[in-house]
């Protein structure tokens, strides 16, 4: 599977500024260099971690608003332009089906204000309270960038469905607290690490950009 050809491993930068991130990426990926957290994506990690290496760098990078594949897509440009080789990003939204998809994008900017931490998260359900309908899902978009002149970056959707608990678990990454997939009794904050891993948003996000990668590389 390793290309015969010429070919190095094809690096690529994950831009983000956000530590929880990374990690379950390289976890994911199997890209794992000591940092800890490995092992939930070793399914199929070796047919890329042999064509693909993974970078990374923290850039406080600007977002766009609307759509989350233009916000991640627009993200992907400016990172590359940083990086100036290939480069990946992600964007992650929390939509409440009872509100048409918001927060989504702007997740970040209701936990900063309304808390998340123990009772904090409070904040986040609240925001439910008129509402019967808890559904929710979460909803990573990665987006790859050839280098700095790519004007299409190429976009990765994953999607997990699930609904918005009272804070349940340790608060260490946003809203895992809140957030309680469909077919589980645990929030993401109180599943295990792998078990995460191995059916969120982001794990389904990087299957299709996997798939990708390995194609990309092979022949
Ligand atoms: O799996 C997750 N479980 C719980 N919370 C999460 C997760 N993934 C992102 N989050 C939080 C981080 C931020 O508050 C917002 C997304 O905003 P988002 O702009 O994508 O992330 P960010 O600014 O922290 O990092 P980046 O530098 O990659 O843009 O949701
Ligand atoms: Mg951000």
């Amino acid at each position: 599977m390793a290309s015969s050809s010429s070919s190095a491993p094809l690096v690529v930068t994950f831009v983000t500024g956000n530590e929880n991130k990374l990690k379950e990426v390289r976890a994911i990926l199997g890209a794992d260099d000591g940092g800890g957290g490995g092992g939930a994506g070793a399914a199929g990690a070796s047919d890329v971690a042999s064509t693909f290496a993974l970078r990374s760098q923290k850039v406080d990078l600007p977002e766009l608003q609307g759509e989350p594949e233009d916000i991640a897509a627009e993200k992907a440009k400016l990172a590359a332009r940083a990086v100036g080789g290939p480069t990946l990003v992600e964007d992650t939204s929390l939509c409440y089906v009872a509100l048409k998809g918001l927060p989504g994008p702007y997740v970040k900017w209701f936990l900063d204000k309304l808390g998340h931490e123990a009772r904090r998260a409070l904040g986040l359900c609240k925001l439910l309270a008129g509402y019967e309908d808890k559904r929710a899902y979460a909803q990573c978009v990665f987006a790859y960038a050839e280098g700095p002149a790519d004007e299409r970056p190429r976009v990765f959707v994953g999607r997990t469905d699930g609904k918005i608990v009272d804070a349940r678990g340790p608060s260490d990454f946003g809203w895992d607290p809140v957030f309680q997939p469909e077919g589980h009794e645990e929030t993401y904050a109180e599943m295990d690490k792998a078990v995460k891993n191995s059916i969120s948003h982001r794990y389904r996000a990087l299957e299709k950009f996997r798939a990708f990668i390995v194609e990309k590389t092979s022949g």
